[in-house]
């Protein structure tokens, strides 16, 4: 079975407090970013034991850390009738970048191994395994717009309209550690709570709608604050960090597409419509 896992954008991130385990209250909405890596999932040759194969962006670490893989395992301990599967991960999205890419992959290995094995897994249950493999996880199961709270994994449905948005995402190559992002947060309130900013046009967004882990990563980080800067030059109602980043992303409401940029290609790194 062949899926692609798609990226995900935050519109507006809040850290809320710390939690007594060591992780963060978030406020902040997931939407997908139509950018997707390539995983398909086979049971593997007779005989033959799990394995993944890589192509594309070079992804650090032994494959039984690849989170695609550990999401097949977590399965395996539960539904010992799973076959050693056959793994391929063709990597498209880039790493460390706040697009969820990691995630992403574990979170539709889950859902292609419950679709090609038959487990019947629910919605609910595909998300508490998903959970369990990283607090962004959850999202992509099933990778529609979310207010998001607690870890980032508890979900509220909100609507928002951005059909006909153009998109441009800009990724300096720098690989943000999202340990490190968080521990440069001091949590707090919100200043305009998310749900009522984005509900306003996306004109109101640039006053209103923030990410927190840019206003702390922007001191050490100062190209982060150069590319908002020539996204909103070039004509963007809105641009933003997108989670702990390094992507910074760009949105054009009605138009067709993003205008002409001009980072080169390796920063450009995504251009269409949400
Ligand atoms: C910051 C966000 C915002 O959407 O996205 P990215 O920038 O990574 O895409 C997420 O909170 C990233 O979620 P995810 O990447 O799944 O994090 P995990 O693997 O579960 O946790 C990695 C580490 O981040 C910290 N962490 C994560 C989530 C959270 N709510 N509080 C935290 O403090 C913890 O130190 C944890 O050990
Ligand atoms: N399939 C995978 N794709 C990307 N990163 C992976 C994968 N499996 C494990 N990782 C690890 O997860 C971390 C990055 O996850 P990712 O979700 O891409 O981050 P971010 O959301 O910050 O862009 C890295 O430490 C990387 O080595």
């Amino acid at each position: 079975m062949l899926t692609f896992p798609n990226a995900k954008l935050n519109l507006g991130l809040y850290v809320t407090a710390r939690r007594p385990d060591g992780f963060h209250t978030l406020e902040t909405v997931f939407v997908p970013l139509p950018w997707t890596d390539a995983l398909e999932l086979l049971p593997a040759a007779p005989g033959q034991p799990t394995s993944l194969g890589l192509s594309g962006r070079p992804i650090p670490g032994a494959p039984d850390t690849n989170l695609c893989v550990r999401a097949y395992a977590l399965l395996q301990a539960d539904f010992p009738q799973l076959p050693p599967a056959q793994l391929h991960l063709h990597k498209v999205v880039p790493i460390g970048a706040g697009l969820g890419g990691g995630s992403a992959d574990a979170a539709f290995a889950l859902k292609a191994a419950n679709e090609l094995f038959g487990l019947q897994l629910s919605t609910e249950a595909l998300e508490s395994y998903a959970r369990r493999l990283g607090a962004d996880c959850a999202f992509f199961i099933q990778n529609k717009p979310v207010l998001a709270r607690e870890k980032g994994d508890v979900f509220e449905k909100i609507s928002l309209d951005l059909a006909g948005t153009a998109c441009a995402v800009v990724y300096p190559g720098l690989h943000i550690s999202t340990v490190e992002a968080y521990a440069r947060i001091v949590p707090q309130a919100p200043a305009h709570p998310l749900r009522a900013a984005l509900g306003a046009p996306i004109e109101t967004w640039r006053d209103t709608v923030a990410n927190d882990f840019e206003t702390a990563l922007t001191p050490t980080y100062p190209v982060l604050a150069a590319i908002k800067q020539q996204l909103y030059a070039a004509g963007a109602a809105y641009a933003s960090l997108s989670g702990s980043g390094s992507a910074v992303y760009g949105l054009w409401p009605g138009q067709f597409e993003a205008p002409a940029l001009s980072w080169p290609a390796e920063y450009l790194v995504w251009r269409g419509q949400l």
